[in-house]
């Protein structure tokens, strides 16, 4: 049966580590003869300049009929003016997480060992790393109301935003949690700020009721400023880590560096049936785009995990991932990767050398 792929390129480099990963995509879908059918639309930058509009209902209606998607990034300096904040670049991708309701962002975190000298930390702090962030993607801070910018009557302004979250929101994304947990090493560190915001009082309550249901995971929890710490300091503490949208974001583009470089971080966002967008977590790079120099692995590793996640395509997703170590092994490193002895590659090197190393 054929499974459609909704390709969202987007912004800035967006489109050019997206097209290193459909290569990769059409390399497997005929290797493994996967019947996938890929499709391509318009969100973010790319589509305010042609529909005015960041989240055109064509690509809504495409992204509910797809199977999967694929995303890029979104965003840029172009529209950073747009007085409208509604029609930002980010608009786009948010309305997508919470029109298709992709509350569950997985983020892992992963050291390849050929990238010992890339990562931030000294090798023995992170070597043999594997996180796995799971981060509430469709509430929190960043989706709370009321929020905007109001005059108050001294004729000051002041900006505001709710932070919320109700149980069942919090319920969801803890059993994503423990579900994962439970599939690794049983250990999920839940991560708040539960000493100052009764937000997160909540969400520990809950995450230690719904713990009650797993009770062979260690749970702990931990304050997301602690937790920033140990994260630098020692990585290797941590297993699952869970925690809201904002506190999520941050924690991820940390524990990127870990791994060498946010060009190494794909994400899967997923719904209540896994149905899912994926895409790298870094953003559309404007400081790089259209120079041919980003890298394209933390796309390409996020087509591996749309293929193991919505698409059950296991085999596929384990030949891409062993195809990104192999390229490594082979000393290929884009700008952001690359250290004294390596190969330093584009963008298209990168992706061509990953299809080279699946056939
Ligand atoms: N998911 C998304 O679409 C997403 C995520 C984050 C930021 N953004 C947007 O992207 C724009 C730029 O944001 P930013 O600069 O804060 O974050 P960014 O992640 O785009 O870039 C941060 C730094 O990391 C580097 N970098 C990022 N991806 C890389 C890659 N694949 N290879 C090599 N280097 C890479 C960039 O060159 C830059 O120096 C903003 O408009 C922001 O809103 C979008
Ligand atoms: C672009 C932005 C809305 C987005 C977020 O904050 O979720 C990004 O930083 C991410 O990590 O996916
Ligand atoms: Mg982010």
């Amino acid at each position: 049966m054929s499974k459609n792929i909704l390709v969202l390129p987007g912004d800035g480099i967006g489109p050019e580590i997206v097209t290193e990963a459909v290569k990769v995509l059409n390399t497997v879908n005929e290797k493994f003869n996967l019947g996938l059918t890929l499709e391509n639309g318009l969100v973010g930058g790319a589509a305010y300049d042609v529909h005015g509009t960041p989240l055109p209902e064509e690509t809504m209606s495409k992204a509910r009929a797809a199977d999967a998607i694929l995303l890029g990034a979104v965003g840029g300096p172009k529209w950073d003016a747009l007085e409208d904040r509604e029609l930002r670049p980010e608009k786009g991708l948010l309305g997508l997480r919470s029109g298709l309701e992709l509350f569950g962002n997985l983020r892992p975190a992963i050291l390849y060992p050929q990238l010992a000298d890339a990562s931030s930390l000294k090798p023995e702090v992170v070597s043999g790393l594997d996180i796995l962030i799971v981060r509430e993607l469709t509430g929190g801070i960043y989706f709370g109301k009321p929020r905007g910018i109001r005059v108050l009557e001294n004729g000051e302004r002041e900006g505001y935003n709710t932070y919320v979250y109700n149980e069942s929101e919090i319920r969801r994304i803890a059993r994503v949690a423990f579900e994962s947990a439970m599939k690794r090493n049983k250990k999920l560190c839940s991560v708040d700020k539960a000493n100052v915001l009764e937000v997160t009082v909540l969400w520990r309550e809950i995450l230690i009721e719904v713990g009650k249901e797993y009770p062979e995971v260690e749970l702990s929890h931990m304050y997301v400023d602690n937790a920033a710490m140990q994260l630098v300091r020692a990585p290797k503490q941590f297993d699952v880590m869970v925690t809201g949208n904002m506190f999520g974001d941050i924690l991820s583009d940390a524990a990127a560096m870990l791994t060498g470089s946010i060009g190494m971080l794909p994400s899967a966002s997923l719904d209540k049936d896994n149905k899912g967008m994926y895409e790298p977590c870094h953003g559309s790079a404007p400081d790089i785009a259209g120079q041919g120099i980003a890298n394209p692995l933390a796309t390409i590793l996020s087509a591996a995990m749309m293929l193991r996640y919505s698409l059950n395509e296991v085999a596929a997703a384990d030949a891409i991932e062993a195809a990104v170590s192999k390229v490594l092994d082979q000393g290929l490193r884009t700008g952001d990767i690359w250290s004294a002895g390596m190969e330093k590659v584009s963008t298209e090197q990168m992706g061509e050398a990953v299809v080279a190393a699946l056939l």
